[in-house]
């Protein structure tokens, strides 16, 4: 249990739950090969059987640390910062991102878009889940939707999705890691013959990066 004065920092954004922080090379999606600063947020509640982060999801795990801490942190590093989780949208986004454009880094996110948007975003990539849709907002103002290929439904899913994001998007289709060999020869079918979609692989791992 977290003191009162902690949980109202978190309540605020002022705290959040720091999982982990890295400097990397952004694996997947739009901006893959690039560097970039990851701060990685506890708490998920949104389950998916096959998240490769399942240590990130129970909040409790991880110190409430202040944000300005954070900010210090990233602004040693490269000039892009991804927050991810967890799901990031769990918490007040608003404070975190304000620091971090205040030092002139570009912000971008991770999300499933499970809960509203919050902060102030140079890039959103939304990666929708079945178990708890994205809300609306985050639909609206997404640069890349990014659906996870499992199995053969998920080509449905991914066009349903399509549907329901803004028009600006930009489409990709990424194999479920452990379901790669199986699917990724179906997605890159699927890609040939519908080309509004792209390829997205986690190159991280390939590259036996974080
Ligand atoms: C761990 S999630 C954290 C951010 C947010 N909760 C979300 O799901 O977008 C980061 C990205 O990894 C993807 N991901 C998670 N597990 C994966 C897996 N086993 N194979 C492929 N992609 C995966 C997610 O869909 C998401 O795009
Ligand atoms: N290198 C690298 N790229 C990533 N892109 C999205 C990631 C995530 O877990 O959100 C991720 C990650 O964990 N590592
Ligand atoms: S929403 Fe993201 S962090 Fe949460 S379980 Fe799914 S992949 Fe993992
Ligand atoms: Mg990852």
């Amino acid at each position: 249990m977290l003191s009162k004065e902690i949980q109202l920092e978190v309540n605020k954004g002022a705290m959040l739950p720091l999982m982990e922080e890295f400097y990397t090379i952004q694996g997947e999606g739009f901006h893959t090969g690039t560097a970039a600063y990851f701060i990685r947020i506890g708490g998920c509640d949104v389950g998916c059987h096959w998240c490769d982060v399942k240590e990130s999801w129970n909040a409790e795990l991880h110190p409430p640390t202040s944000v300005d801490l954070i900010v210090n942190n990233a602004a040693t590093y490269a000039d892009t910062v991804v927050i991810t989780g967890g799901e990031p949208l769990t918490w007040d986004m608003s404070l975190l991102t304000q620091e971090l454009k205040n030092r002139n880094l570009k912000v971008h996110i991770e999300t499933s878009g499970a809960y509203p948007l919050t902060g102030t975003w140079d890039w959103i990539c939304l990666s929708p889940k079945k178990n708890k849709l994205p809300t609306q907002t985050v639909y609206d103002s997404a640069h890349e939707l990014k659906v996870i290929i499992y199995n053969k439904h998920d080509f449905i899913f991914a066009e349903e999705q399509a549907e329901l994001v803004n028009d600006k998007a930009i489409l990709f289709l990424q194999p479920e890691w452990s379901k790669k060999e199986e699917m990724t020869p179906l997605i890159v079918d699927y890609v040939m013959n519908n080309p509004k979609w792209r390829v997205s692989l986690q190159t991280h791992k390939y590259l036996n990066i974080p």
